[in-house]
């Protein structure tokens, strides 16, 4: 379970995230959407501990990321939008290190399921520093995938990755929800969000343009169901940000009226 309530950040006099609160159940799949600058990896980089929050909680799997790293980040994997990985290493070795320091039973049998899954079977003695972005994605996602983790936390998951591993990927993320985990995810991709998110939060300059299920943000956005695949979504996200800047506006008149 993820647990973000009232969550803010400030960079300097720059608001990177305002007011952000939302829940994601076991079971689910939850997206992140907005455009560049959104605040998107902000609340990534909290939910992780990487950034400590302005205001406000961020709790993963019970725990206050913050205030009890070791615990929160023993129950999350996290896929992050430019992994690093260690060069030097095999793929294998990496992957060996994961299994080890999250304990995982039967790691050598699991990782050569993976590899091969993630058609890396003959790559797995290489060093990571040979692999192509895509390949060090893959190894990215198996080693957040490896531990078999209760909370799943990615960032940005199709970059680099060919159409084959980018639908493998997808169905991964969603068969994982439904092993009863839990999932965020951010994504540019409308279609990806709207074939395997449960619940949506629209951001647009660190502030919540909408949020709910793909019927809420239609109904909100008095939008009809239907058309291409991932259309729909787009149809919700342009209307979303067209309101966003009717208020814009409005506010500047406002202010210069008075
Ligand atoms: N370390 C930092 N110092 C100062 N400002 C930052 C820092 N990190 C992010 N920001 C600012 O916070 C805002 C949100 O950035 P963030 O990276 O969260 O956006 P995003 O939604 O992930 O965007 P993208 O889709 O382009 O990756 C941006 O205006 C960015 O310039």
């Amino acid at each position: 379970m993820i647990e973000v309530s009232h969550y803010s950040k400030r960079y300097g006099a720059h608001e990177a995230v305002q007011d952000l609160s939302f829940t994601v159940q076991p079971g689910a799949v939850f997206g992140l959407l907005g455009s560049n600058g959104a605040g998107k990896t902000t609340t990534i980089r909290a939910l992780v501990g990487l950034t400590r929050p302005t205001s406000g909680t961020v709790r993963v799997a019970g725990f206050d990321v913050w205030k009890e790293p070791v615990k929160a980040k023993a129950a999350f994997g996290y896929i992050p939008d430019r992994p690093y990985l260690y060069g030097k290493l095999t793929a294998r070795e990496l992957l060996r290190f994961v299994g080890q320091l999250y304990k995982v039973e039967g790691a050598d049998a699991e990782i050569d399921r993976w590899l091969t899954l993630f058609r890396l079977e003959d790559f797995g003695n290489e060093l990571i520093e040979t692999f192509s972005h895509g390949m060090r994605q893959k190894v990215a996602i198996i080693s957040a995938m490896l531990p078999d983790p209760g909370v799943l936390i990615i960032d940005e998951p199709m970059v680099g990755l060919d159409p084959h591993a980018a639908r493998q990927v997808r169905e991964l993320f969603r068969a994982h929800a439904d092993r009863g985990r839990t999932v965020l995810l951010t994504t540019h991709s409308l279609p990806l969000a709207e074939a395997v998110c449960d619940r949506l939060v629209v951001l647009d300059r660190g502030r919540v343009l909408g949020e709910g299920t793909m019927d809420d943000l239609r109904t909100r956005t008095g939008t009809a169901a239907g058309g291409v695949h991932g259309d729909s979504l787009e149809r919700i996200f342009f209307r979303l940000m067209e309101e966003e800047q009717e208020e814009e506006r409005q506010r500047r008149e406002v202010v210069a009226a008075g």
